[in-house]
């Protein structure tokens, strides 16, 4: 069994996110002697056992930032427009800081316009339109988490990202077209693969760093790899084991890839846990914002 623990080649995400987490805390409790810092409200529709992991992660997360975290579970019959109308509610409320989307939504429920609903000054996961626009003018401070988790990831190396071929393999809105913008924004040649790219290995093979988003268990194998590449697995798959337990793996068949790998990031315990440490860096990134934008009224004591 390999031990993560005394592994140099893995890029854990602890100490990644307790460090992020603890500029936030030192942040939020500087705020508050001048301006008030509202609370994050997360959004579930419908209860979905996948989404009660991460809003239980998101949730620790504001609680270690020193930020109130408000987990509403919305019926799953509700309508678009009752939605809709709860968000706008939201946006004017002083005492909420920012808005989190979770997803899946059921299948009547448009997302895309939900998404947009949101404030974009209270858009702390990033995914408003507006938001999403401002990483194609290489303004990245709220971008979208788990995107710029693998960033955040791959500058632990201690890699110059400038001139680094970088292969993204998945092109989804919420992770892989983000992250490559940030990629593109940190100065790396970038190549998107999807399911309709000829030869994911050709490419990947010739990659410095792989940044993997599909959803597929063991898609990433060490024939894909180029020897001391960084490799950094976002998937988040529940596979049931030869002995027929249930865990979760990424994207990438971790143990044969790290003979190969310069550094790897493992599942779990690598990206997800600084998604929700970026989450929290968007909030007081909010935060900052809407001072700058008179939204919040400054008390000095
Ligand atoms: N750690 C974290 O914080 C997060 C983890 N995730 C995980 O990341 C994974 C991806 O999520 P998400 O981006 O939302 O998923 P989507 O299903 O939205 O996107 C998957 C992407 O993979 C591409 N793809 C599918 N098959 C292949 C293939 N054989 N080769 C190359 N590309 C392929 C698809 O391309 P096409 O559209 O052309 O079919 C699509 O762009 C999931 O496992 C998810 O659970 C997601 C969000 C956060
Ligand atoms: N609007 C929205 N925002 C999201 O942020 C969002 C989403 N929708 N949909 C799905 C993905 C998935 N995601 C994860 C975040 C953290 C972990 C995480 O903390 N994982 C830990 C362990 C999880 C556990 O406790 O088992 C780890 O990988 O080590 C996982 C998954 C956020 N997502």
């Amino acid at each position: 069994m390999r031990d993560t623990a005394v592994d140099h080649r893995m890029i854990m995400g602890a100490p990644v996110k307790a460090r992020i987490l603890a500029e936030v805390k030192d942040y939020v409790a500087a705020a508050e002697r001048t301006a008030p810092v509202g609370r994050l409200v997360s959004i579930s529709i419908g209860d979905t056992p996948e989404v009660a992991v991460y809003v239980r992660n998101q949730a620790r997360g504001a609680n270690a930032a020193g930020i109130r975290f408000d987990q509403q579970l919305w019926n799953a019959e509700i309508s678009q427009e009752d939605c809709k109308a709860r968000i706008s509610e939201m946006n004017n409320d002083p005492d909420i800081l920012g808005i989190i989307m979770q997803r899946p939504v059921p299948d009547h429920i448009g997302i895309r316009s939900l998404q947009s609903a949101i404030h974009p000054l209270k858009d702390v996961e990033g995914m408003n339109p507006a938001s999403i626009g401002n990483i194609v003018y290489s303004d990245v401070a709220l971008a979208p988490c788990t995107a710029a988790a693998s960033v955040e990831l791959i500058k632990q190396t201690g890699l110059d990202l400038k001139g680094l071929e970088v292969v993204m393999i998945g092109h989804s809105e919420i992770v892989g077209k983000p992250a490559a913008f940030l990629l593109m924004a940190e100065g790396a040649t970038v190549t998107v693969c999807h399911h309709m790219t000829r030869s994911l290995a050709m490419h990947s093979r010739r990659a410095d760093v792989v940044v993997v988003a599909v959803g597929k268990p063991h898609l990433i194998g060490p024939e894909m790899i180029k020897p001391g590449a960084v490799v950094i697995d976002i998937g988040i798959n529940q596979i049931t084991d030869a002995n027929g337990q249930t865990r979760i793996v990424g994207d990438v068949d971790t143990d044969a890839v790290l003979e190969v790998a310069g550094w790897i990031t493992p599942v779990p315990g690598g990206v997800g846990p600084v998604t929700v440490a970026i989450l929290m860096r968007n909030a007081a990134t909010a935060h900052k914002r809407q001072l700058a934008a008179g939204w919040i009224d400054q008390n000095p004591r």
